[in-house]
């Protein structure tokens, strides 16, 4: 078992044509075997990584009443801050302080009987003592949905599907969901548990991390590989979405983020491309030769997957961040399609 993750270039899908057959393929079988990898030559300048980089730094740095101040409690939309130790993953708590920021939308006017799923749209928070973030994370969103789009595209033609396959599901709303997370050391009596170990439910992620160590993924069962920074690349990982959609070719891979030690802290600052919410995920008809590659689903009684994609995100988010759940989805707790 190799103890690294493979490392692909996407300057190599400028190859003519002819000669991207063995390139796709590498990417094909990267995802379906180990679902996780290093992207490199990904076209996003250094300078806009730095800031994107150093701007959340500055914002986890603001006066804890500043961060309260866009707070998640304040959003029935899942925007904003949150302290670490309040969010779940597999029933405990996660050693992580994170701001969430998503597609920028207005909320959308609800019907009775509307599905609680469509509470999801909606505006964003910014902090008013960080006027810079909001330009900043808006360019970052449209970078990395432009890359993601990319990859995604390659991946279709990898499974000899057509390029623009995907692109019904991803819509003309996508689902753009930044995440700015910082992990503080390890402290004594508390869990090491930076975040849970999880698959994460869109189609990609993108990570960008910082020099600390910490985010593992397992390559197979119980066996997991230390995914260690590499400046400049992104660990990109397939998401349920896609794993779905592919009747389980591609490997939506389990990983999860240990705390750094005592007196350090890591930042990362994930992607994650979405579907838009109302879609549902069809099932694609690979080649025959592939399909018989195709693992089938994995059935996780713990996290069913769902092929309505509003309900899938709306269910990860309901059990991540309980507090907000109860504020804005007590009805929808009870009626919980899981
Ligand atoms: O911190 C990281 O690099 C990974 C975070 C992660 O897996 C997630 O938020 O889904
Ligand atoms: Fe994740």
């Amino acid at each position: 078992m190799a103890d690294s993750l493979p490392v692909l270039d996407l300057a190599r899908l400028e190859l003519p044509e002819a000669e991207q057959a063995p390139y796709l393929a590498e990417l094909r079988t990267t995802a379906r075997d180990v679902g996780f990898f290093y992207l490199v030559n990904h076209g996003i300048s250094s300078q806009l990584l730095q800031n994107v980089q150093s701007i959340t730094r500055t914002f986890f740095a603001l006066p804890d009443a500043e961060k309260q101040r866009v707070s998640m409690i304040h959003s029935p939309h899942f925007r904003g801050y949150n302290r670490a130790g309040v969010e779940y993953t597999r029933e405990q708590r996660d050693q992580r302080e994170q701001f969430d920021i998503g597609a920028e939308r207005e909320a959308l006017q609800l019907l009775p009987g509307d599905p609680p799923w469509k509470r999801l749209q909606g505006p964003n928070l910014w902090p008013e003592a960080l006027p810079q973030l909001r330009p900043l994370i808006h360019a970052w969103q449209q970078a990395m949905t432009h890359v993601a789009l990319r990859l995604l595209r390659a991946f279709a033609k990898s499974l000899s599907l057509p390029p623009t396959a995907f692109d019904a599901l991803y819509g003309s709303h996508p689902n753009e969901h930044v995440k700015l997370i910082r992990y503080p050391g390890q402290a004594t009596g508390a869990s090491q548990q930076g975040v849970g170990a999880h698959k994460d439910s869109g189609f990609l992620t993108f990570l960008l991390q910082d020099r600390q160590p910490g985010l593992q993924v397992e390559v197979a069962p119980n066996t997991w590989v230390d995914a260690l920074p590499k400046p400049g690349a992104f660990v990109v990982n397939i998401g349920e979405l896609l794993e779905i959609a592919t009747q389980g070719y591609l490997r939506a891979t389990v990983h999860r983020v240990k705390s750094p030690a005592a007196g350090q802290e890591r930042v990362s600052i994930a992607f994650f491309l979405g579907a838009q919410l109302d879609a549902e995920v069809p099932v694609y008809s690979l080649p025959p030769a592939l399909a018989a590659e195709a693992r089938g689903l994995t059935r996780d009684p713990a996290n069913p997957l769902l092929r309505d994609v509003g309900w899938n995100y709306l269910k990860g988010r309901l059990r991540s961040h309980r507090d907000v759940a109860e504020r804005y989805y007590a009805d929808a707790l009870i009626t919980d399609k899981s």
